[in-house]
């Protein structure tokens, strides 16, 4: 059976961008929790933050995270935040294989410096808080992941296959779209992780 698989890491650290190719390798659906959450409260995440606050949001991510892992095998690209419930970092290692996509603070900053739409990053330092955010998470992220992919030099489609390559090595034999000889790649450049 193919399991589900998540990807994990902070705003910008490419959960959307690699999950939507991946997703479309593995020929599973792409599913992405702040799209679904978004949805269900109708209106976006940023706003819903100001109007609500954070603890409101967290408890749908909870809830929604909770629903998407036991649904149908997918490729999920999960909150960024998700990590902070302890509850959400059970059932994702437990529920499928985790990816954490990790990037150095700096480099999220640069993917980002054009971007409105993350509402923990709309302050006059985003540099300084996704360092804090790093500092925070980094720990967490790693407790969650079965995998840490250091996203800081290979391309989006590069990732794809390193990420292909180690569930073909974790004995993913169901998976489609792999073997096509990304296999050195993955295994310098992916670590496990916990
Ligand atoms: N490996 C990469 N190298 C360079 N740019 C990247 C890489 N991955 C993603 N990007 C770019 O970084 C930006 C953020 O990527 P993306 O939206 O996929 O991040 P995310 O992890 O889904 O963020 P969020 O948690 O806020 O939803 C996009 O402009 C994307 O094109
Ligand atoms: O890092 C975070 O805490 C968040 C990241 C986004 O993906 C959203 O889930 C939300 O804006 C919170
Ligand atoms: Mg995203």
């Amino acid at each position: 059976m193919i399991p589900g698989v998540f990807l994990i890491g902070l705003p910008g650290a490419g959960k959307t961008t690699v999950g939507r190719q991946l997703a479309r390798r593995l020929q599973l659906p792409f599913v992405d929790s702040d799209q679904v959450i978004e949805e269900r409260i109708g209106c976006s995440i940023r706003a819903f933050f100001e109007r609500e606050g954070e603890a409101a949001f967290r408890d749908i991510e909870e809830a929604v995270i909770d629903e998407l892992t036991l649904g149908a095998a997918c490729v999920l690209s999960t909150g960024g935040g998700a990590v902070l419930r302890p509850a959400n970092r059970r059932r994702l290692r437990q529920r499928g294989r985790v990816f954490y996509l990790r990037s150095t603070p700096d480099e999220l900053s640069r993917r980002l410096r054009h971007d409105r739409t993350r509402p923990l990053l709309q302050v006059t330092d985003p540099l300084s808080r996704l360092r804090e955010l790093y500092a925070a998470r980094d720990p967490l992220y790693r407790e969650t992941a079965h995998y840490v992919i250091e996203t800081g030099r290979p391309s989006v489609a590069t990732l794809v296959n390193m990420i292909l390559m180690q569930l073909e090595l974790s004995g993913a034999e169901a998976f489609p779209g792999t073997g096509d000889g990304a296999a050195s790649a993955a295994e310098e450049s992916a670590h496990r992780g916990g």
